[in-house]
């Protein structure tokens, strides 16, 4: 693992609500390493979303942050839009749960993976195009050069998942932000989509935050795990503790909502981050079997 990428330290989130303001997050402090994952896992409204949100500019009007945020020697709390907007894309991406309203309709993925190349490298066309494909071809799309042609909708849910991801790496980002990657696709699709992001870690010194609710996934992906409820930080330490030993009643209820996971947990011990933990029909799909981004017949 690499440098540390993002320092966090004591940052809040908060809302303008009625005639005073709500506290989403409350002093959220974690470090980052390049290559590093980290998980944010809490149910809806623990203040996952804003907590990254709120790194990149992107609250709404009606919020605010304070605390610090570093990204390798730049303070993002604080920054200008302007500034902010040039993190955004350069520094930083961004892979939101549905693709669908991420990728622009009438535009076919190709060029809108050129496009995004374009805005940030001095780059011919040609150039881009190579490059694209380059791309496509890294993320596993069938045949790039012909999708390259092909509109959104003409892909598969995991295929855009895919075009996003490529996307997001296109400007070869120091902190990549992926917010419930996974939630929006069928349960074969989520293992491959897994599968590409655990083989991309490898390939991309990225640092990853993951948002999630979902334990099961965690455990999959995360060298880290930071447990949030109700904005606030309730247990941090790597996967391997967290999953062997979690300490707060709140972490062990999330774990006991994955069935396979709750066995490790209530019982034996648990010997390395669990591989298989995807379950089809409840049963386990190892996430090594052969990738189709087709829904398994019923
Ligand atoms: N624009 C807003 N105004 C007021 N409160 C907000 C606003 N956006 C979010 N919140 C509140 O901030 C808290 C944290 O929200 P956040 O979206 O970070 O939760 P989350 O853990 O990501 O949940 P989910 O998985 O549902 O997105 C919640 O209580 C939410 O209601």
């Amino acid at each position: 693992m690499g440098d540390t990428i993002l320092t966090v330290k004591d940052l809040t989130v908060q809302f303008w609500v009625g005639d005073e303001w709500f506290t989403a997050v409350d002093k959220l402090s974690y470090t980052l390493k390049a290559g590093e994952v980290l998980a944010i896992v809490g149910e809806s409204g623990s203040g996952k979303t804003q907590s990254s949100m709120s790194l990149l500019g992107l609250l709404p009007p009606t919020g605010r942050a304070t605390g610090s945020a570093n990204l390798k020697g730049t303070e993002l709390v604080g920054m200008s839009i302007q500034e902010l907007r040039e993190i955004r894309g350069n520094e930083v991406s961004i892979i939101f749960q549905e693709p669908m309203t991420a990728l622009n309709p009438v535009y076919t993925v190709g060029f809108q993976i050129v496009e995004t190349l374009r805005t940030h490298y001095l780059m011919s066309p040609t150039v881009a195009k190579e490059r694209a494909i380059e791309l496509m071809t890294l993320v596993e799309i069938p045949s790039p050069a012909d999708s390259f042609d092909k509109f959104p909708h003409q892909l598969s849910g995991g295929q855009r998942q895919r075009i996003m991801i490529a996307q997001a790496l296109a400007c070869e980002p120091k902190l990549l932000i992926a917010d419930e990657p996974t939630t929006a696709l069928d349960v074969t699709v989520q293992a491959e989509i897994l599968k590409l992001m655990r083989d991309l870690r490898e390939r991309v010194s990225a640092g990853i935050i993951l948002i999630t609710h979902d334990m099961g996934v965690v455990a999959d992906m995360a060298d880290r795990i930071i447990v949030m409820k109700d904005g606030v930080v309730v247990e941090h330490g790597t996967s391997q503790e967290i999953f062997k030993n979690p300490q707060h009643p709140y972490t062990q209820q999330l774990l006991a909502a994955v069935p396979h996971l709750a066995e490790h947990v209530d019982g034996d011990e648990l010997s390395g981050p669990p591989q298989t933990i995807i379950m089809v029909d409840d049963v386990p799909v190892p996430l090594s079997e052969p990738r189709s981004d087709k829904p398994r017949p019923s």
